[in-house]
Formats: C-alpha cells, structure tokens, sequence
C-alpha cells in the first residue's frame, strides 16, 4: 500500500519524455491553456492537479492527440515526444496514441471478451506474428495490470462482466498492451471504490518502472502518493511544477498554497 512517504522517493531517471513549450488551446473563441511549457520525465508519475475546470484534462488529451476529435479545438505551440513533433502532419494519430496510451475517467472496456479487449492493440497495429506472441502479449499485459490472476481461467468471458475496478485494470491492459512510451490517466479512480482505488494507485506505482504515466486527479492525497512530479493548473496557465514533496511542503507561487490549503478549488 502506497502512503505519504512516497512522495519522498527520488526520481530515478528525469529525462524528458515528453517537451511541451508554448502550448495554447483554444476551443474556438475560447483560451483553455495559455503559453504551458513543461517536460514529462520518463519513468515517473507526473500529477496534473487544480481547481475544476483549470485546463488538465484539455492539457492532458494534447499530449496524444485526443482533442483532434474536438472540431472547434485548436492546439498552437510545441509538443514533441522524443524529439518528435507529435503534431506534425505526418504523424498518424492512431499511430500516435498507440505510444501515448490513454486510460479514462469511467472504465470503457469494449464489448468483447477480457482476452479481445487486450489484444485489439497488438492487432491493429501488426504487432505480433502469430497466435502464441499474441497470446504471449496479452498475458504480458495482464499481468503488468495486475489482473492476470483474476483473469486468466475466463479470458474469453465478456470484459463488461468485470467488477469496476477490475475492469479498470483491464483498460489499463489493453492500454499498455501496445507497449506505449507515455500512459495518460484521466482521473482514472473516480469511478472506483476506496479499495479499487488503492490497487490502482499501486499498480500506478509499478507501472513508472517501465513508463512515463501522467495521472489527472481532483484528490491531492492521491497526487501526493503517487507522483514524483506534480504541476499545479490555475484558470488555463501552468501556475507551478516541481517534485510533488516540495509543492505540497513548500509551495512558491500564492495560488499553489490557497489550493493545497483548501482556500481555492
Ligand atoms: N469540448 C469542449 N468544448 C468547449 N469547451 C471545452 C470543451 N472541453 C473543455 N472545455 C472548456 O475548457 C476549459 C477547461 O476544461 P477542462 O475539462 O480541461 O478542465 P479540467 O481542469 O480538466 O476540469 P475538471 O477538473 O472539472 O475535469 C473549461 O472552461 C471547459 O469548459
């Protein structure tokens, strides 16, 4: 179980994954991030918190594309996954999103058995050979998610008959099933009850080992266990971003501690 003093533990690697610089999002008239610049470092948890509304959600789905399914949504500045600009015209976002994963806030597993749901991935994009690798993948998956031994005698059992948390966790499969660089999670507990909760948080905690993981979250206490690096959101800007132990001990900007004290939000 993960507790407070996570949030001690050193990064041990904070290589940039992901650079954003300069990035606006507009929905049509509207300015929802204004001029963010941040690096997303690999092999951590990096938590986007503030108050409801401030832009981390819209920030969060520019990291792979997803507000390209927003018509009146436009993304200017910078955004580069391994040198990469991801909005480049060449860039497919199916591509894309297959190494920037993405895990939502309510569980959508599809209508298909728990094995389908893993290996739709490895299938779209050509990924395994034959049966035996896909199998091999899937299981691979399961296990990273922490499911493979609740699972693995009725993979071909409906997805959608799982519990919430553990079809939670079968999103998160099917999500590192592609073997992404990045994992987005978009408050990927608000649907789970407190002990759900918790297995999610760990497996959170495991899953940093081998990828980068950007976790949007409303509860401080979850930012604070399960985040080297936390970046505080306020009315679209990108108010304050460091370790998670110093912006939750010694926040610098005045708008970062009304939060965490509970005076804005
Ligand atoms: N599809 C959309 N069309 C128009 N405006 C949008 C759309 N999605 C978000 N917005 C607006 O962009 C701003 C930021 O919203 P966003 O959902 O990113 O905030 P948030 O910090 O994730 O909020 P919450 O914590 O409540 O989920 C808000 O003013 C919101 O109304």
């Amino acid at each position: 179980m993960n507790d407070m003093r996570t949030v001690e533990r050193a990064v041990d690697n904070t290589e940039a994954r992901i650079t954003a610089r300069d990035v606006q999002v507009w929905y049509g008239e509207a300015q929802a991030i204004r001029d963010v610049n941040i690096d997303i470092p690999d092999k951590a948890v990096t938590a986007f918190i503030g108050p409801s509304g401030c832009g981390k959600s819209t920030f969060l789905r520019t990291l792979n594309r997803m507000n390209d399914t927003i018509p009146i949504c436009r993304v200017l500045g910078t955004i580069e996954l391994e040198g990469e600009n991801i909005y480049d015209k060449r860039v497919d976002p199916v591509q894309l999103r297959a190494k920037v994963g993405m895990v939502f806030q309510k569980p959508n597993p599809f209508p298909k058995s728990i094995y389908d749901n893993v290996a739709y991935g490895p299938r779209i994009h050509g990924l395994t050979r034959n049966r035996a690798e896909l199998d091999e993948v899937v299981e691979q998956s399961l296990r990273k998610a922490a499911l493979w031994n609740e699972v693995k005698d009725r993979l071909h059992a409906p997805g959608t008959g799982l519990s919430g948390g553990q079809q939670q966790r079968l999103c998160i499969a099917r999500a590192v099933a592609t073997s992404p660089e990045v994992l987005l999670m978009d408050e990927p507990c608000s649907a789970l009850d407190p002990i759900a909760t918790a297995q999610v948080e760990e497996l959170i905690d495991e899953l940093r080992s081998n990828f980068s993981v950007v976790i949007v979250t409303h509860s401080m206490q979850q930012a604070a266990r399960v985040s080297q690096k936390t970046a505080f959101f306020h009315l679209g800007n990108l108010v304050e971003q460091g370790d998670t132990s110093q912006i939750f001990t010694n926040p610098k900007d005045p708008r970062t501690e009304a939060y965490i004290t509970g005076r804005i939000g």
